[in-house]
C-alpha cells in the first residue's frame, strides 16, 4: 500500500447554492419583499459578527449563468453549526423566495506534501490561519469539485509518496505565481460529499481564474490525474449589489 498523505483539517465548509424564485419575488407585496430583505440583512449581520469574533467566516456571491443565482459559503467549527445555519435560513421569509440549486459539504484541508520535516505544523501561525481562514472580500468567486483519477496507469492513490510530492511541488510552484491575484481554499470532501475536494478560488479579476486553471491543466497532477465537476463563477454581493439584484422598478 502506498503511504497515505497526512492531512490537517480546519473549519467545516458548506457551499449553499440557491436560485431565486423570480416569479414569486416579483409577484409579492412590497411589504413581504421588505420583510424578506430584512431577514437577509439580519442573517448577514449575524454572520459578520461570527466572523468578527473569528468563529467562522461567510462569503456571499451572485452566480452568473443558470446553475444558481447566488452562493453562501459558510465556514464553521462544527457540522452542527453549518446545519443550524441552513435550518435557520430555510425558516426565514427570505428563503421562501429561494429554490435550492446545489450544495457541497467539506472541510478546510492542508496536506503534508510540502511540510518541513521535523516541524510541528500546529505550532505554525501561518498554517493555523490557513485552516481557519477569514474568506477574502475579493470581487469574484469560482467553485468546482474535483477528484484525483484512479484509472489503469493513472491511479494517484497507487503512486509513491515521493512521486506525489514531486508533482504537488510543481503544482504549488504554478500556484505561487498567482500570489496576490488568486486565493485558493482547498476543502476535503472524502466521506462528506460526492467528490474528493472542493476548490474555491477568489480573485479581483475573474480572468485570473481562467489563466490559473488553464495553466494547471498542463501540469502533470491536473493533466493526468485531475477530474473536475461543474464550475460556478460569480460576483461579490455588496450592499449596493444586493439592492440592484432585488430591486424592482
Ligand atoms: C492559487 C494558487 C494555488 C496554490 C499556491 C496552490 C498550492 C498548493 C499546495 C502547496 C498544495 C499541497 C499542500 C497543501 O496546501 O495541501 C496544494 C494542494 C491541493 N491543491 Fe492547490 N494550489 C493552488 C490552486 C489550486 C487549484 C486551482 C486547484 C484545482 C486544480 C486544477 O487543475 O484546476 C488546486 C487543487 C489542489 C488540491 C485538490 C490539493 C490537495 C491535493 C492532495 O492530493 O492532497 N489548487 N495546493
Amino acid at each position: 500500500m502506498s503511504e497515505a498523505a497526512q492531512t490537517l483539517e480546519g473549519w467545516y465548509a458548506l457551499h449553499d447554492f440557491r436560485s431565486i424564485d423570480w416569479m414569486a419575488w416579483t409577484a409579492a407585496e412590497e411589504a413581504e419583499r421588505q420583510m424578506a430583505l430584512d431577514d437577509l440583512h439580519a442573517f448577514l449581520k449575524e454572520w459578520q459578527s461570527v466572523e468578527d469574533n473569528k468563529q467562522g467566516s461567510t462569503a456571499f456571491y451572485s452566480i452568473v449563468g443558470q446553475k444558481a443565482d447566488f452562493v453562501l459559503m459558510h465556514l464553521r467549527e462544527t457540522l452542527d453549526e453549518l446545519n443550524a445555519i441552513e435550518n435557520a435560513f430555510n425558516k426565514s421569509t427570505f428563503a421562501q423566495f429561494t429554490i435550492p440549486a446545489h450544495s457541497y459539504v467539506s472541510i478546510v484541508e492542508l496536506s503534508n506534501y510540502m511540510a518541513q520535516p521535523g516541524t510541528d505544523p500546529m505550532q505554525n501561525p501561518e498554517i493555523l490561519a490557513r485552516l481557519k481562514p477569514i474568506l477574502p472580500k475579493w470581487n469574484h468567486i469560482c467553485f468546482y469539485p474535483m477528484n484525483k483519477r484512479r484509472e489503469g496507469n493513472d491511479n494517484w492513490y497507487m503512486l509513491s509518496m515521493d512521486e506525489r510530492k514531486t508533482m504537488m511541488r510543481s503544482h504549488g510552484m504554478i500556484g505561487r505565481t498567482y500570489a496576490g491575484k488568486v486565493k485558493q481554499i482547498i476543502t476535503g470532501s472524502v466521506g462528506f460529499d460526492n467528490w474528493e475536494w472542493g476548490v474555491t478560488l477568489f480573485a479581483d479579476d475573474a480572468l485570473q481564474f481562467k489563466k490559473l486553471v488553464y495553466e494547471m491543466r498542463f501540469d502533470e497532477v491536473s493533466a493526468r490525474f485531475g477530474d473536475f465537476g461543474d464550475f460556478y463563477v460569480g460576483n461579490r454581493l455588496t450592499e449596493e449589489k444586493l439592492g440592484e439584484l432585488f430591486g424592482i422598478k
